[in-house]
């Protein structure tokens, strides 16, 4: 368990929120290149790729720490559907139509590290987490005895029952202790076969940030932060055993009504 508190940013609207974002990320990202010289990153599916291209798209103030530098950046999936690339359901073909395919030229062109249905065989979504895991081994792994890639930022969404990466409330994926990726074949939230990042890679990276917007996500955010029933959620497993490693960006209506402490500025 954490022995601190995870912080939750509230902001007014969607711009305020992406510029706080976009600090946040961007504070990522120089530490990391600082640090050797490269930027890993995972990527969910869901509401956040838009968000998070408002947020990197956006024009910047043309200082160096506030310079997006996706030359640096290797981008991983913290969850994927079991679909082809070009699938609509694809987290993949999300990110690329949000945020990818729109990164100007004189920023760099980042590696991205997609999860691709199309290497393994239709019926056996293992094969594919497995395929996944030794790609982060050779990513992350420059000694064999590395036992949990560090990434340097994990960016979630939160489903409104408390869902993140494809860790759903209740799921035994939840009690996984070492592979670094699974599969399942029973999602809830359709579609059913999905490959995750698990657990302890989450709660083991160097930062991680939520997005959760609108007051569609209030129910579950008053769960997740005041309530003890919602203490097993897997977003809430998050904050517990990541604790102020991780930062919550939401708007003011997700987060209506919730008794945690907030905060409006990074
Ligand atoms: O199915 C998924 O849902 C979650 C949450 O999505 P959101 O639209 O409520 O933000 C998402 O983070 C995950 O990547 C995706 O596969």
């Amino acid at each position: 368990m954490a022995s601190s508190a995870p912080s939750l940013y509230s902001f007014p609207d969607a711009q305020s929120l992406a510029q706080s974002l976009r600090s946040y990320v961007l504070g990522c990202q120089n530490t990391a290149v600082t640090r050797h010289d490269v930027f890993r990153v995972a990527v969910s599916g869901g509401s956040l790729p838009s968000v998070l291209a408002k947020a990197l798209l956006a024009p910047g103030t043309g200082s160096q720490e506030d310079t997006p530098r996706f030359d640096k950046w290797d981008i991983f999936f913290a969850d994927e559907r079991a679909v082809p690339l070009d699938h609509e359901d694809s987290n993949y073909r999300l990110l690329k139509d949000e945020l990818l395919d729109k990164i100007p030229a004189d920023q760099g062109t980042p590696r991205v590290h997609p999860i691709d249905a199309e290497h393994a065989n239709d019926d056996d979504p293992q094969e594919l987490a497995d395929l996944y895991q030794e790609e982060l081994m050779r990513s992350f792994a420059a000694k064999d005895s590395v036992k949990l890639p560090v990434f340097d930022l994990i960016l979630l969404g939160c489903g409104p029952d408390g869902h993140t990466c494809s860790l759903f409330p209740g799921h035994e994926l939840l009690r996984e202790k070492d592979a670094w990726v699974a599969c399942l074949s029973d999602s809830p939230k359709p579609p059913p076969k999905r490959i995750t990042l698990t657990l302890p890679v989450v709660t083991h990276a160097l930062n991680i940030a939520f997005v959760a917007t609108g007051a569609g996500k209030q129910t579950i955010m008053k769960q997740i932060f005041d309530a003890e029933e919602g203490r097993e959620l897997p977003s809430a497993l998050i904050n517990h055993h990541a604790g102020d490693k991780v930062s919550w960006f939401a708007d003011h209506p997700a987060v209506n009504g919730v008794a945690f402490p907030k905060r409006g500025n990074l």
